[in-house]
Parts: structure tokens; sequence; C-alpha cells
């Protein structure tokens, strides 16, 4: 088994789309970034490429590859589930904390489940996604931004420690 652990931060501003775990999320302010700035979707792909000790999104998907301008992170994290199927590794369970002050998220909680879950190619029930606020404090109570945690723990099908 291996674990990992995914962490980002994304500036929240005027004039973008909030887009997090693949939903369009209807709300005042919008996350920005180089890519589509989902900020869940990036914590994940690092808690993956964490656990496969294959460094981080940036190195992947540098954000001074145009390729990568305004990307939709879905494509991103397919990509990632790629190399860790590459490495003979599949999820053993996923668990992701969003940080956010508003807009309310729990109506989007199981969308973005099934997103996540189809783009890693396994149950619906090995994904967890849940959401909490800070009560104001800091950043993110400030609603400057939104940060998303992400730990999973990967099962290695060859027992071999992914080598
Ligand atoms: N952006 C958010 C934040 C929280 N929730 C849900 O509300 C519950 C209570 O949040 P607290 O920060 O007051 O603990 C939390 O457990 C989430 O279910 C949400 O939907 N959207
Ligand atoms: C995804 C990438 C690439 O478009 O850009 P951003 O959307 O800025 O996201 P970030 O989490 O800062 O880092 C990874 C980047 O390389």
């Amino acid at each position: 088994m291996r674990i990992g652990h995914g962490y980002d931060v994304h500036r929240l501003v005027a004039d973008r789309k909030l887009i997090l775990g693949g939903v369009e999320i209807d709300h005042s302010l919008g996350l920005l970034g180089h890519s589509d700035a989902d900020v869940l979707l990036h914590a994940i792909c690092d808690a993956i490429l964490g656990a496969l000790a294959l460094g981080d999104i940036g190195k992947h998907f540098p954000d001074t590859d145009s390729a990568y301008a305004g990307a939709d992170s879905r494509v991103l994290l397919r990509h990632v589930a790629t190399l860790m199927r590459g490495k003979h590794a599949c999820i053993g369970n996923l668990d992701c904390t969003i940080v956010a002050q508003a807009p309310k998220l729990a109506p989007h909680i199981e969308q973005m489940r099934q997103h996540v879950a189809g783009d890693l190619v396994c149950e619906l029930d090995r994904i967890n996604i849940k959401a909490t606020t800070t009560e104001q404090l800091g950043f993110a109570g400030r609603e400057e931004g939104i940060e998303a945690h992400a730990m999973v723990l990967l099962e290695l099908r060859n027992g071999t420690g992914g080598q």
C-alpha cells in the first residue's frame, strides 16, 4: 500500500467560473488559475502523485505550458489515473476536504464524487468528499480563496511496492 497527501489553494476573484470536482457551481466569485483552477482535483492529483513518488501536478502539467491554459482539470486527473495504473496501483480509498466559507457545497458533493470515481475508474464508495467553513477565520473565511486537502491510500496489485 502507499499513502499520499495533496493540498492546494486558489484565489477567489470576480469574472471566473467556480469549478470544484468538475462541477460548475453558480456563485458570484470563481477560482483564478492557469487551468480551470479546480482546487479539489488538483489536491487529488497531488495526493496520487505523492503516493507514487512521482512529484507533483506542477511537474507533470507546468503552468508555463500553454497546452494547459484553461485546461479541464478532469483531463489532468484522468492522466494521473493512467500513471497510477501504469504503476499497478489502484485507489484503496480517497478522502477529501474542501475549505470554503461559501457557497454551500453540500448539494454538489455527490456529483463531484461521481466525477472523481469515474475519472479514477474506481467504485463510488472508495471516494469521500466533504466541505467545511473556517467560521469566517483566515483567507478562506474572508472568501479570498478556497483550499482543498486530499488523502489517498493506494493498493498495489502486484505486491511489489509498485516498482
Ligand atoms: N462551503 C461549505 C461548507 C460547509 N458545508 C456543510 O456545512 C457543514 C457545517 O460546516 P461548518 O464549517 O460550520 O462545520 C459541513 O459539515 C458541510 O456539510 C457546505 O455544504 N459547504
Ligand atoms: C494546473 C496548473 C497547470 O495549468 O495550473 P493552475 O491552474 O495554476 O494550478 P496549480 O494548482 O497552481 O498548479 C498546477 C499547474 O501547473
